[in-house]
């Protein structure tokens, strides 16, 4: 990971605290992603895209709620592909966050989630939004089921305590010149990234989950670590593999 800039604006309690948690420091930004404080929230943004261009994790966000209000064990295919539909409190390892967002459909089913994320940039992003969440009273029942991990899934996941359902989500390239890639995709890989150890995280989390394992891919994409699961539940613009373990009781 390049060195990274975080602006002298954040409040010197939160900057020293990311320095401890995630070991960023203020220094050169080499790609020119960096930490800045916006509106009582942390951001990250590009120098050549002040603000048009920011990545935020806000759970109280408009799409947030939206998908808050109308997401349900039913309707949402991450949910069944997880099992949510049958039993609604199942303990799941995120084992690559990103921005929180399939962790918030799941916890807000009812799941209790461990968000893992390697990446400190990201990290940081997910701390200060499970903060505010905390604090704010539409959310802080939610954020209650939400933990973050610091740490690479490949050692989170020989670490953690069992859990009844593994989830992954590993980066895949972005299909070039696709219109459907949207901007904040294109941005978001540019700072963390391709998961080039995504097949090695299979195993482990098999190992891991009690119930399943569940993987989420681009519909063109081949399955992870050319293993073929037990069941798909196709997404809008994703499937789910899942890979079964034993029914869930
Ligand atoms: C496609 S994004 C996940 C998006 C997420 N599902 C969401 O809803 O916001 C993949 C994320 O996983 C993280 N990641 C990839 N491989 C990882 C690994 N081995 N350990 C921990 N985090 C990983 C990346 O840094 C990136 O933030």
């Amino acid at each position: 990971m390049s060195a990274v800039l975080l602006i002298t604006d954040l409040p010197a309690e939160l900057s020293a605290e990311l320095t401890q948690r995630f070991g960023l420091t203020l220094s050169d930004s080499a790609t020119g992603w960096h930490l800045r404080w916006v509106e009582q929230q942390l951001v990250l943004r590009h120098t050549d895209m002040p603000k048009q261009g920011d990545i935020v994790v806000d759970f109280a966000s408009a799409a947030a709620t939206y998908r808050r209000q109308h997401g349900g064990a039913k309707s949402e295919g991450i949910a069944k592909a997880c099992g949510l539909h049958k039993k609604r409190d199942l303990q799941i390892i995120d084992a690559t966050a990103g921005l929180g967002r399939d962790a918030l459909v799941l916890a807000n089913v009812g799941a209790h989630v461990t968000l893992v994320e390697r990446n400190p940039l990201v990290a940081a992003l997910l701390y200060n939004g499970l903060q505010r969440a905390a604090a704010h009273a539409s959310t802080a029942e939610l954020a209650s089921r939400m933990q973050l991990h610091f740490a690479p899934a490949l050692q989170a996941l020989t670490c953690l305590p069992t859990a009844d359902v593994v989830y992954l989500d590993p980066m895949f390239p972005p299909r070039e010149k696709s219109a459907l890639v949207k901007k904040e995709m294109r941005a978001f890989h540019d700072v963390v990234g391709s998961d080039t150890d995504a097949d090695a995280l299979l195993e482990p989390a098999l190992a891991l989950a009690k119930y399943r394992v569940v993987v989420k891919r681009p519909g063109y994409a081949q399955v992870l670590a050319q293993r073929e699961p037990q069941l798909v539940v196709k997404g809008k613009n994703n499937r789910f593999d899942v890979y079964i373990k034993q029914a869930i009781t």
